[in-house]
């Protein structure tokens, strides 16, 4: 399997089943998509901003909901296998991506697995299993929350800077060394993360540096 990062602004997310699993995939879609949730009944958790639609498809009915919803993605969350057959059926017919969260080990080809994800905004970090032992995710996704400490405004410094020195008369190069000297300083991860120093401070730094040294290296 391939990870890769999916933007979901203005697309629909239809998820099926109102349990525990439902809604917490609800709540991570609706961070980014409109959300609609199909179920009987609904689990006493938050489902985000997702739309709670109060009904129990039929696996005959789930073909006409993707027809008349056409989301992009189709989450099948209920406890009931014929109808997480039927999502899977139907949205593969309609070339739909489809996330099933009743199955683990042996995947179906085509299948999209929600990875366990830490976010320092901008930087995600996502850990799966191959959709074999979630536990493993989710404690891997813990581990690396501290390992990310930092990294949003280290990823805000980088960016800041790289945009400050394309407007002045350095070469592509020489603006790599300063960003990959930048991101390889433990002492800036130190001050980023403890606060002692932020990124327009950084920035103004290193460009004040690089303009009295000329560009020669130490
Ligand atoms: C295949 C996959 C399909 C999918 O849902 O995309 C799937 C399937 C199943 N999960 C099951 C169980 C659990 N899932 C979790 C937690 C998470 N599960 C997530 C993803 C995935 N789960 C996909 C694979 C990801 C990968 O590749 O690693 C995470 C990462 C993301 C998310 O869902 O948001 C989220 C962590 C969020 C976080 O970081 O906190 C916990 C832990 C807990 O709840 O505390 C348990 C109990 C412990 C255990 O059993 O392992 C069961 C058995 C049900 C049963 O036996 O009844 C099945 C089905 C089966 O195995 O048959
Ligand atoms: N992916 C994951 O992380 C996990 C997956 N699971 C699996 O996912 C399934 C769902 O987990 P839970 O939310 O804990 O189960 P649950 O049994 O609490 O919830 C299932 C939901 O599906 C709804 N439902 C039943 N028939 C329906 C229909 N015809 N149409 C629409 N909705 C219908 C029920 O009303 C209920 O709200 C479980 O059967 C389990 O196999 C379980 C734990 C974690």
């Amino acid at each position: 399997m391939i990870p890769l990062l999916h933007d979901f602004t203005n697309e629909t997310v239809l998820v099926v089943g109102g349990g525990p699993v439902g809604a917490r995939k609800a709540r991570r879609f609706a961070r980014e998509a409109q959300v609609l949730v199909v179920s009987p009944s609904f689990a006493d958790r938050e489902f985000g901003d997702a739309e709670l639609i109060r009904a129990a498809p039929a696996p005959e009915d789930v073909p006409g909901w993707l027809e008349r919803i056409v989301p992009a993605l189709v989450v099948a969350a209920t406890d009931d296998a014929a109808i997480n057959d039927a999502v899977v059926d139907a949205a593969r017919e309609r070339g739909l991506l489809v996330n099933r969260a009743d199955r683990s080990g042996e995947r179906e080809v085509g299948s999209v697995v929600v990875p366990a994800t830490v976010r320092e905004e901008p930087v995600t970090v996502a850990v799966a299993t191959g959709g074999t032992a979630p536990a493993v995710s989710k404690y891997l996704r813990a581990e690396l929350e501290e390992t990310l400490d930092g990294a949003g405004e280290m990823a805000r410094v980088c960016a800041g800077l790289r945009e400050e020195l394309k407007t002045r008369d350095i070469s592509a190069d020489r603006r790599r060394e300063i960003v990959t000297d930048v991101v390889n300083s433990p002492d800036l991860w130190t001050a980023l993360r403890t606060g002692t120093s932020n990124c327009p401070q950084v920035i103004e730094d290193v460009l004040g540096e690089e303009l009295s040294t000329g560009g020669e290296r130490p």
